[in-house]
């Protein structure tokens, strides 16, 4: 079954088309990777597929429901982690993370806050002033955040973004063990070699639309690079020997 689909989703801003005609299915337990160059429509889809946006044409469908005539289901159904958003400076990592818990109703706030910071490794600053935190701490509560209401699809705007290459591969573990377990992931990222190695599914959009629909693990990572790069409108590189 389908955790998202959408046809012919549209939005424009003025003069300028974000997206432009994306027609496009997830399936549930997908670990899914939007694959798009600076400008490409990315956030502006995740945006209409959350209901923060409405889009100008088209329709979509998120774990049944419709961002549109149904946003209070659809959000009740995801977590998300927007590109850029930290946890507010004044607030602990612990405070933050208790008040989504309660607005998301969950049940034994403390013990899940104390496991994904444990998981994610702020453990030694759960109870720190966030303006104090690193980029890389505050994206690791971020994605606690994203992740604490256990819900069955998470949208996530460019995932490993400020974090250090032993903190990438332990949060890409959280990733893939998240979707082993049936549900599915929507990321956002203009890095191939993110998408090559954690997706199931990949997504190419370029000018708003998408241009190509593939599974990474049927290819190598320079494959997936040159059909990028031929897809989005440039030269391949030429093959490293
Ligand atoms: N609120 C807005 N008003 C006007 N134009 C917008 C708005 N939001 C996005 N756009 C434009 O729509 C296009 C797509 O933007 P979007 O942010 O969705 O791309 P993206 O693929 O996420 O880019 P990046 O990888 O740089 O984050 C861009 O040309 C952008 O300037």
């Amino acid at each position: 079954m389908a955790a998202i689909e959408t046809t012919n989703l549209t939005r424009r801003f003025g003069e300028v088309t974000a997206l432009a005609g994306l027609t496009l299915a997830v399936e549930e337990g997908a670990l899914f990777g939007l694959l798009g160059p600076n400008g490409s429509g990315k956030t502006t889809t995740i945006e209409l597929l959350t209901g923060q946006r409405a889009p100008t044409d088209g329709s979509a469908t998120v774990v049944g429901h419709d961002p549109v005539t149904e946003p209070m289901a659809v959000r009740e159904a995801i977590g998300i982690l927007p590109e850029r958003e930290d946890p507010p400076s004044f607030l602990t990592p612990r405070e933050y993370l208790t008040f989504v818990g309660e607005v998301r109703e969950v049940d034994d706030i403390d013990g899940r806050i104390e496991r994904w910071a444990e998981r994610l490794e702020f453990d030694g600053v759960l109870d720190a002033l966030a303006t104090g935190l690193s980029e890389g701490e505050r994206q690791r509560v971020m994605l606690a955040a994203a992740f604490l209401h256990d819900p069955d699809l998470v949208f996530i705007d460019e995932p490993l973004v400020n974090l250090d290459p032993i903190m990438q591969e332990q949060v890409k573990a959280v990733l893939s063990d998240y979707c082993e377990r049936g549900n599915t992931l929507f990321l956002s990222t203009h890095y191939v070699d993110v998408a090559a190695e954690l997706c199931t599914h990949v997504g190419i959009v370029e000018d708003g639309a998408l241009v190509a629909d593939c599974d990474p693990r049927e290819m190598s990572e320079d494959e997936l690079l040159s059909y990028f790069i031929a897809e989005v409108g440039g030269e391949p590189p030429e093959v490293r020997a």
